[in-house]
């Protein structure tokens, strides 16, 4: 469409190329994302889908270590120059930073929240109930919540999961408040967690978009739709998971969000088996966010949250 087109930084209406994945729930809030750009700054953006071999082979994506996977494939176009940006779902990404790679800008957060996906509410569900979850964070707090509950370990993208509810398979299943609106499949909460009942992961309900760092026509671009408070929020939350060199699989549940000018930090490490929890919160400056999630996960290591982490059922 735009093929031997000058992409420079004066040539403007040329459109950016948007790399996405092309499951409903990336097209979905790529396409939120384009608007959202055209509509701040009149530059046109076209969603160039990219099938990484994550969505070839689901075996690949548990062989590499969950998500990263789908990550990684966008960050190559980007790297190569075949697309100008991608958006990712923030909790996807590593916390480590990627040489040639920019955090260019993170939108207003969604409902950071995990959803209850069954007819009932937890408390309404029967002794024994199978619930089904593949995040150890997830597992932990559920466990903790409602010990006689059956928590299974299953995989799949939402709608295969929510299908396993429907088909009688399982009782219920949790899964991101944000992803179920996106695919719009809000019809099969029965209840969202309130934060003191379940922390999420860190970075849930946010996006991120990324773009080669060296392009600073771009960054400025992008940046046009980054929120700042988002950014001050999920900063404080992935500090705590560099410092505990966490991943998105780990039972690590956390929540940032600003009251009155002051910036609120809550964090969970839970056992596995959701016998021991250590949960703490503190409150500092939004400007200081990196160091209020440093210092709440050094709290949390100098209660034994190290420990914690490694113990499996
Ligand atoms: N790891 C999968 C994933 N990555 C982002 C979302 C939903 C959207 C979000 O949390 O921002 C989901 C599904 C889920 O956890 O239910």
């Amino acid at each position: 469409m735009s093929e031997g087109l000058s992409r420079g930084p004066g040539a403007a209406g040329v459109p950016l190329r948007l790399g996405t994945r092309k499951s409903l729930m990336a097209t979905t809030q790529s396409q939120r994302v384009a608007d959202l750009l055209t509509e701040r700054t009149g530059r046109p953006v076209e969603l160039v889908g990219v099938t990484t071999q994550g969505d070839v082979s689901k075996a690949l994506v548990a062989q590499m270590g969950g998500t990263g996977v789908f990550v990684n494939a966008l960050r190559d176009k980007i790297l190569s120059g075949e697309v100008d940006f991608a958006v990712h779902s923030l909790k996807d990404l590593p916390t480590s930073e990627t040489p040639g790679i920019a955090l260019a800008a993170t939108p207003r957060r969604d409902d950071p929240r995990d959803a209850l996906c069954a007819p009932v509410k937890l408390a309404d569900l029967p002794r024994g109930a199978r619930i089904g979850t593949g995040s150890p964070r997830r597992m932990a707090q559920l466990r903790a919540l409602r010990p006689d509950l059956d928590v299974v370990p299953i995989r799949g993208n939402a709608d295969t999961r929510l299908a396993k509810v429907t088909d009688g398979e399982l009782d219920a299943v949790v899964l991101a408040h944000a992803g179920l609106k996106r695919i719009g499949r809000l019809e099969a909460v029965g209840e969202v967690f309130d934060t003191d009942q379940m922390l999420p992961a860190p970075g849930q309900g946010a996006l991120a978009l990324e773009c080669r760092s060296d392009r600073t026509d771009l960054l400025e671009l992008l940046g046009t739709v980054d929120d700042a408070a988002t950014r001050r929020a999920v900063t404080a939350e992935r500090s705590i998971l560099a410092v505990l060199e966490a991943g998105c699989s780990a039972p690590v549940g956390t929540y940032a969000a600003e009251i009155d000018e002051k910036l609120h930090l809550t964090a969970t490490v839970a056992a596995y088996d959701g016998s021991r929890q250590i949960r703490l919160s503190a409150s500092g400056h939004p400007d200081a966010a990196e160091q209020l999630g440093r210092d709440l996960a050094d709290r949390l290591l100098a209660q034994g949250a190290d420990q914690l982490m490694g113990e499996r059922d």
